[in-house]
């Protein structure tokens, strides 16, 4: 029998993460060597004695997983911040840790953020189809051609205000936004924040926790959905949210899909209730055919999930994801742990 640790990693990995992984010469190494996911089957065979499992969002680690591979699973390290893909309270029970990479992407997230909100309020979307239909010659320059809301003196709110939703509001700053509203799960850590003070009293700008969810829908310009997927997050957008919003605010989700309800953004974008959305994530991804009512809306910017997929951000992610695989193992302390 092998005397090495077995660990299962789901995805091929860059460079310096391979390289560091492949120096632990005590580690069996049984990987999905491919940039598509692992098919869950082949997880299945392959998770049974395993100590470690590296593991992308895309691999559901449930009871019937786990049930093949404790009691010798020791760590998962997840390469990503979300971890709605995990059943934790299972984790817990079976005194297994988690690593996630949450500090890795915060920048990257909160650019795309800004991105899908100049979009959305600005129809790049829109702007761009026509163009590429070779509809330009007849539509020359003209005083209200694809005019759309700006971002200067807008009240941002945002659904979620950890680290990306205080990120994004750093860079809207920048923009002029002239006020902030925010629904957090944590308002204890979320006041402790410094750079949060120095932008709420110093750089002219108000940020406040907002009164409930209908006061953070009738008030924002731009709707932010920073948050994790919880049962209560889950269709926290639907018709009673989009109901509230303004006509001319837009929404921007680089959370989950699941936060909003896809078919009452559909009909809330047909009506014109609302002015646009950016997206980076949508229910049922990567599921996403041609006819997909979304992609029928012209006020509608829907982006594969790419908001933390900047070249440094990955590379950070696998390297961390490797360190927590490493450290879960040897009991040391991981880069980032999710306390259980
Ligand atoms: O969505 C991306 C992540 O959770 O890392």
């Amino acid at each position: 029998m092998s005397q090495k640790t077995k660990v299962v990693v789901t995805r091929q990995l860059n460079g310096a993460a391979q390289t560091l992984l492949e120096s632990h010469h005590e580690l069996e190494i049984v990987q999905w060597n491919s940039e598509k996911p692992a098919p869950r089957p082949w997880l299945l065979q392959n998770a049974p004695g395993a100590s470690g499992l590296l593991v992308m969002l895309s691999d559901t680690i449930d009871a019937a997983l786990l049930e093949t591979c404790t009691p010798t699973l020791k760590t998962i390290a997840s390469f990503s911040v979300g971890t709605d893909h995990i059943t934790l309270p299972l984790l817990k029970t079976h005194n297994i840790r988690l690593g996630y990479t949450p500090t890795a992407l915060t920048s990257a997230v909160a650019d795309t953020a800004i991105m899908l909100t100049l979009m959305a309020q600005r129809r790049a979307g829109e702007a761009v189809a026509s163009v590429k239909a070779g509809e330009w010659p007849a539509m020359p320059w003209a005083p209200q051609l694809l005019t759309g809301p700006q971002i200067a003196g807008c009240t941002v709110g945002f659904v979620g205000f950890g680290r990306i939703g205080q990120a994004v509001l750093k860079r809207f700053v920048g923009f002029g936004v002239r006020r902030a509203v925010y629904l957090t799960s944590r308002p204890g850590e979320v006041a402790k924040v410094d750079y949060f003070d120095v932008l709420g009293g110093k750089a002219g700008i108000e940020a406040v926790p907002a009164r409930g969810w209908e006061d953070l829908g009738r008030e924002s310009d731009v709707v932010v959905l920073g948050c994790a997927l919880t049962e209560s997050t889950r269709h926290f957008v639907g018709r009673e949210f989009l109901a509230l919003m303004k006509r001319t605010a837009v929404l921007v989700n680089v959370a989950r899909g699941p936060v909003v309800d896809t078919e009452a953004l559909v009909e809330a974008l047909r009506e014109g209730r609302i002015f646009g959305a950016g997206l980076d994530v949508v229910e049922g991804e990567p599921n996403v055919p041609a006819d997909h009512p979304l992609l029928k809306e012209p006020r509608c910017v829907l982006l594969p999930h790419i908001g933390s997929a900047t070249i440094e951000t990955r590379e950070q992610m696998a390297e961390e994801s490797v360190r927590n695989l490493l450290a879960g193992l040897s009991g040391e302390a991981m880069v980032n742990e999710v306390e259980l």
